[in-house]
Parts: C-alpha cells; sequence; structure tokens
C-alpha cells in the first residue's frame, strides 16, 4: 500500500502543531525526525518573540537604538531582539549547522557541525510597523547542507537556490499570531492560543485562489516603476480592484494568500534590484505560494528558478494569486 502524503492523514482542524508534525513525520516511514525537532525550534522561538512584540508599547523594545543593519537600514531594537532570540532557539535545538539573517553581514555557525540544516531568516519583518501597533512578521527558509556533516557550513549551503527548498514559512504577529509553513506537501496554518500556549491547525491545506481582487504595491513609487508594471496598476483601477498596502510583507502576502490577491514589489530608480532580499523573503514566499497553487516571478520567470549569487541580494517580486501573477507579466 501506498505511504499516505501527510495532507491524507487528514488531521483535523483543532490538533496541536506537535500533533501535526508527529503524524506529518509518520508519513515519511525513513524521517529521522531533526526537521521535525527543527519545525518545533522556530515555532518555539516564534512564541517567544510574539512574547516580546506584545509588550512593544510598554517597554522601550520599539524605538531605533540607532545602530545599522548590513543593509544600512536602520535596526529597531525589537529587530534585534527577534534574531537575537531566533538564534538562540536554532542553537540550543542543535538541528541547525549555521544561519543566515537579515541583521547578520556573514553566516552564523551554531557550533552544532553535526547540524544537518541550514535556516535563512528575517526575524522580524515590516520592522517600520512596530511602534504603531501594526502586523509584522518572521520569516524562515530551511535546507538540507550540502557540505560535509560534521564540518562547518559554508557559503554554498545557503546559495542552492529557491527550488532546493525544503521547508519555508512565516510567523505573522497580527490580531492573532499565525504560523504558517510548507515542507512541500501543502501549506498549513496555526493559530496562537495564548492560553495554551500552543500553536493550532486552523488553516487546513491553504489554497491561494487563481483569482483575486486585491493589489498591494507602494503606489508612492509609481512613477519609478517599469512600464508593466505602471500598466498592471492603471488595469488594477479600470476593473475596481481594492488597493491594501500594510508595508509589512508578511501581513501583505498572508491577506492575500487567503482572499486571493498579488503582491508587487518592483526595481525603482532608488533599488533597481527591488528592495526585498531573495533569500528570505523573496525564496521562502514563492516556496509558501506555489505550494499553495499560487505563483511568484521578478518579471522574467521563476522567483525559486533565479539563481542566488550572494547572501544579502535582492530582487524584484510580483507574487499571489497565478492568475493576477500572469495578468501583471503581460502587461
Ligand atoms: O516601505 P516600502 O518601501 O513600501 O517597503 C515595505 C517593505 O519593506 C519591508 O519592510 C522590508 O522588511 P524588513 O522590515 O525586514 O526590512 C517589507 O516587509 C515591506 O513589504
Ligand atoms: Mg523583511
Ligand atoms: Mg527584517
Amino acid at each position: 500500500m501506498a505511504t499516505k502524503t501527510a495532507q491524507e492523514l487528514a488531521l483535523p482542524v483543532g490538533v496541536t502543531l506537535d500533533r501535526f508534525i508527529m503524524h506529518s513525520q509518520s508519513a515519511f516511514p525513513y524521517a529521522t525526525g531533526e526537521l521535525s525537532q527543527l519545525l518545533r525550534d522556530i515555532a518555539l522561538a516564534g512564541k517567544i518573540i510574539n512574547r516580546e512584540i506584545n509588550r512593544a508599547g510598554l517597554v522601550d523594545v520599539a524605538g531605533g537604538n540607532g545602530t545599522e543593519n548590513v543593509q544600512g537600514e536602520n535596526q529597531q531594537k525589537l529587530d534585534i531582539v527577534a534574531n537575537i532570540r531566533f538564534i538562540r532557539a536554532l542553537k540550543n535545538g542543535g538541528e541547525v549547522c549555521a544561519i543566515l539573517s537579515e541583521e547578520d553581514e556573514d553566516i552564523i555557525h551554531t557550533g552544532n557541525n553535526h547540524g544537518k540544516y541550514v535556516v535563512a531568516m528575517d526575524p522580524l519583518d515590516g520592522s517600520s510597523n512596530i511602534d504603531v501597533n501594526v502586523s509584522i512578521g518572521t520569516i524562515f527558509s530551511i535546507y538540507r547542507r550540502v557540505t560535509p556533516i560534521n564540518g562547518p557550513a559554508s557559503i554554498e549551503d545557503f546559495l542552492q537556490g529557491g527550488s532546493k527548498q525544503i521547508a519555508a514559512g512565516y510567523i505573522l504577529y497580527g490580531s492573532s499570531t499565525m504560523l504558517v509553513y510548507s515542507t512541500g506537501d501543502g501549506v498549513n496554518g496555526f493559530t496562537y492560543d495564548h492560553s495554551l500556549g500552543e500553536f493550532i491547525l486552523s488553516h487546513k491545506n491553504i489554497r491561494s485562489p487563481k483569482h483575486g481582487s486585491i493589489y498591494s504595491v507602494n503606489e508612492g513609487h509609481y512613477n519609478t516603476y517599469p512600464a508593466f508594471v505602471q500598466n498592471y496598476i492603471n488595469h488594477c483601477k479600470t476593473k475596481n480592484y481594492s488597493g491594501r498596502y500594510i508595508g509589512s510583507l508578511v501581513g501583505d502576502f498572508h491577506r492575500n494568500l487567503l482572499k486571493g490577491g498579488i503582491y508587487l514589489y518592483p526595481s525603482t530608480k532608488k533599488d533597481p534590484k527591488g528592495k526585498l532580499r531573495l533569500l528570505y523573503e523573496c525564496y521562502p514566499l514563492a516556496f509558501i505560494a506555489e505550494k499553495s497553487g499560487g505563483k511568484a516571478t521578478d518579471g522574467f520567470g521563476r522567483i525559486l528558478d533565479i539563481i542566488p549569487t550572494s547572501f544579502h541580494q535582492r530582487s524584484p517580486i510580483y507574487i499571489g494569486s497565478s492568475a493576477m501573477v500572469d495578468d501583471v507579466v503581460k502587461s
């Protein structure tokens, strides 16, 4: 008898993340449980960050502390806190040998050289929204390392390309906190129950609607966008689509994933290669988009097919409902 996939195991809405992970693992008889443990470590880090974020208005974690990250952007204190908490959770978990973070120039070696995985992450996304109490997120991308176990990880572990991700996802700190991830077999969403201290399966097998009527783009930069993007924005207006833009990629992406829509961050005069980072913003969300039936392109081809050359490289991105992504490319 063929092995059942995780989706076919048909766990009901309401089960805990832990139980879901355990069941999903049983769909792979030879799985050793390390990826499962890594996903639990990420969930734990998410709970810790969630706690910090919830206190953001009470203690001085929201203000910029004056330092700049490797992108030359002002680092909010909570960016640093989230970065530290995530790195600590992954180090302590033991499954990850190295981490790439938006907040650090070079990869971080965890000291767990026997770990089979590397993680690229944006520990806090949409950080300009922290001090105004608007949704923010964490984005993560997981690869099986290509360098030999028991030695140090290296650049090629992280520059494998988006199609080599074995899992990816995000945590959205919104009106409720959600973990959404995929290990390649469907996309599932878990809502955090504060009183239980558990993520609970709430959005099972999320499917991106083929069409939608929401477009998310920073229209303030309209004049500097390529002609095909301007044409597409005009098309959205003639269709009376709703413009919705929070300025938190995770929040904008998540809304469009559930309701149907497209998120656009094109190249601009200021950022000719786009603003968003390929390895820890574009790849993981493109993975989620595709695994849910949506699409993600840089205007020329699939995001997941872009060959990476450096840790912090950027890319334009058009991501969301498949028919809308097709339309923008044709515009
Ligand atoms: O302010 P802009 O140029 O529209 O950019 C908004 C985008 O920049 C980001 O904030 C970048 O993420 P970080 O907060 O991790 O730097 C995205 O979340 C968001 O979609
Ligand atoms: Mg970001
Ligand atoms: Mg960030």
